[in-house]
């Protein structure tokens, strides 16, 4: 390994390795973690996911956007086996995943976080934690059924919750009710626990909804530490700010499919992705240059454009209680 390649952080490989990728739907990527092929999920007549080729590179940090109803969520569910599609096929390290069970998924070193988050509010944090590495690697019914095993593990297990509550500066609230935390704390527990199964990929179903600003900064760069540590991280998200910021990749869905990719700056000014803010259909989104709103046709190659998500998808995240 050369001097200069030692010195590069894994943000700098994730950027290098995707900088010079043409920006478009399907795009291959030099590494590829995940690599799903014609996803398909109806809902009676509605096609709410029909994605026909996409690729994450492994060691990155992918936004997927796109408006309110796009399938990103859907599209979420049925990657880590917490909905089963109606056709497609995808596989994960190799290996396909199409028809895994959710836990076998994190066994298997992809886990999600949920928009609404799943924290037992009557468990203790640690509790929490501790549930967390169920179905973790080598954990097994024989193997538990020894009690020498079985107690190591336990210790390893608390030593883990520990170590990750004391990074997500939750060390503090380890005996207390998960319940009793803000919802930005609940958040960042969400995400400790994820780890706990030590995955090798992380989705994140809208970390930044329903955070307080203090904590925005703390959880960014949480995030962030999760490619530096070596991980993938796939991430819906509406906050535009957050996704430019950490994003090294952003994979856009329109009306259940892939309508763009590419770098944050290529993103964001292109056309396909402004028309699906703006369409008829997504009436919520409104698109601004140096913060004054404009209509589509009076932009310029080049414009900087900001979206804005629409504001029913600012609302408070409870009203999301299907997710
Ligand atoms: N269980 C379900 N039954 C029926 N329709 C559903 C179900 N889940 C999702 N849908 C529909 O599928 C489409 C895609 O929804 P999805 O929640 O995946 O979009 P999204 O991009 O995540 O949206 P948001 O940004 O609002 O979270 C929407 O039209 C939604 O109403």
């Amino acid at each position: 390994m050369s001097a200069e390649t030692t010195g590069r952080t894994a943000r700098d490989r994730a950027v290098a390795a995707l900088a010079d990728l043409p920006n478009e739907p399907g795009v291959p990527k030099p590494d590829p973690i995940l690599v799903a092929d014609n996803v398909v999920r109806r809902f009676g007549g509605l096609t709410a996911v029909d994605v026909k080729h996409v690729e994450i590179q492994r060691g990155s940090i992918t936004a997927l956007i796109g408006p309110n109803g796009a399938g990103k969520t859907t599209f979420f569910n049925l990657l880590t086996g917490f909905d089963v599609p109606d056709e497609g096929t995808w596989t994960f390290n190799g290996k396909s995943l199409s028809g895994v069970p959710a836990h076998k998924v994190a066994r298997s070193g992809m886990v999600r976080t949920f928009q609404l988050t799943k924290a037992l509010s009557k468990l203790k944090v640690i509790d929490n934690m501790r549930l967390g590495a169920t179905g973790q690697k080598g954990e097994g019914f024989w193997r538990a059924l020894v009690p020498g095993v079985w107690r190591q593990q336990e210790a390893e297990i608390t030593a883990r919750a520990e170590d990750l509550l004391t990074r997500f500066k939750l060390i503090a609230k380890k005996d207390d009710f998960a319940g009793s935390l803000s919802g930005g704390q609940r958040k960042l527990l969400e995400m400790a626990r994820a780890l706990m199964v030590q995955p090798e990929m992380v989705m994140l179903d809208e970390p930044m909804a329903g955070v307080n600003p203090a904590l925005t900064q703390s959880l960014l760069g949480h995030v962030k530490q999760l490619r530096e540590d070596g991980m993938t991280v796939l991430f819906v998200e509406h906050d535009m700010d957050m996704v430019h910021d950490i994003s090294d990749w952003i994979i856009v869905m329109g009306q259940g499919g892939v309508i763009a990719e590419g770098t944050p700056d290529k993103v964001m000014a292109d056309p396909r992705v402004i028309d699906a803010y703006l369409g008829a259909h997504h009436d919520g989104a409104v698109k601004s240059v140096g913060g004054e709103e404009i209509d589509a046709g009076t932009l310029d190659e080049g414009d900087s454009v900001t979206l804005v998500p629409a504001v029913d998808e600012l609302d408070d995240e409870d009203g999301k209680d299907r997710k």
